[in-house]
């Protein structure tokens, strides 16, 4: 599936959430949509869902538009951190409702996961732990095959073995089964090794929108003497740089090879201290 993000622009009352945001999605892949609070992802993703409508530009799902799309809301999934069901519901009802709704919904996926994350059917939403909700949205996320799944914060109350069984199943999934997969997150370091492709949101605008593989490799952290730094990094795309009693730490993309040839200390940049100065840089510019 291809999502076409034309010029966005996303108001409430003064508050501008999304800025004249551009860009393409195309499936299947694991996305990393990620950014500080408030800088749009959220937003983003109910305009995409259907929940609500941009203020300006268009979002396009195989070229129509997602809001009041009947056809197109049983091909999106949308888990966010909470509040995802109804609370006098029981659990059994839910997932009768989403496999009604989601074609090609997997009943014996729902089942296993529900025995393996411990949920009874019998039980109503308003009885569960912050963490079985979480886990129950994981569920039907993963089990609706939705083409477009969309994970806003999945795992509230999840402690870390659980989110990387989480994790795991997402995987598996997606190894089974390709379907685009866009995963909003703060625990960047937690899973960004699944992503294909990251996009980094702030204030409301796009500030980056790289493959995975070329922030990994492509990326780093130079230091050495202020001048031998300096020099090394003239004619680059520098992200960021510290200096520090005669010594400068310079981040950048290129190459490590080349930096370690000239003698210079090169360090791999861990992607959520990479966003930090993506985003920082931004703001300063
Ligand atoms: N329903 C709303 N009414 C008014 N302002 C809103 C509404 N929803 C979001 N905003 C504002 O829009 C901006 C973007 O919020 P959004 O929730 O999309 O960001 P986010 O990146 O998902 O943040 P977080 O990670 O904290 O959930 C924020 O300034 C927020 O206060």
């Amino acid at each position: 599936m291809k999502i076409e993000v034309r010029k966005v622009t996303k108001r409430y009352h003064l508050d501008e959430a999304l800025k004249n945001v551009s860009f393409t999605l195309k499936g299947p892949k694991i996305y990393g949509l990620l950014g500080r609070n408030g800088a749009g992802k959220s937003t983003f993703m109910d305009i995409l869902a259907g929940n609500i409508l941009a203020t300006s530009g268009e979002v396009l799902i195989d070229g129509e538009n997602p809001f009041d799309n009947q056809t197109l809301s049983s091909l999106v999934c949308l888990i966010k951190e909470g509040n995802n069901f109804k609370r006098e519901l029981k659990i059994k009802e839910v997932i009768r409702i989403y496999a009604f709704f989601y074609p090609e919904w997997d009943q014996q996926l729902a089942e296993q996961l529900l025995h393996e994350y411990n949920l009874k059917p019998q039980a109503k939403i308003k009885t569960l732990s912050k963490g079985m909700e979480s886990a129950l949205g994981i569920i039907v996320g993963l089990a609706s095959k939705a083409p477009i799944t969309i994970f806003d914060e999945p795992y509230i109350g999840l402690d870390a073995a659980a989110r990387k069984n989480f994790y795991k199943q997402m995987l598996e999934e997606f190894e089974n089964e390709k379907r685009m997969i866009i995963f909003s997150t703060h625990l960047i370091d937690e899973v960004s090794l699944m992503f294909e492709e990251v996009l980094i949101l702030q204030e409301g605008r796009l500030v980056l929108q790289e493959s995975a593989e070329v922030l990994r490799e492509q990326t780093c952290a130079v230091t050495g003497k202020v001048e031998d730094v300096e020099a090394f990094i003239k004619g680059k795309e520098v992200i960021e740089k510290k200096q520090l009693a005669g010594m400068m730490t310079a981040y950048l993309f290129g190459s490590m090879q080349e930096a370690e040839e000239q003698g210079l200390k090169v360090e791999g940049i861990p992607t959520q201290e990479l966003m930090i100065h993506l985003t920082e840089k931004k703001r300063g510019a």
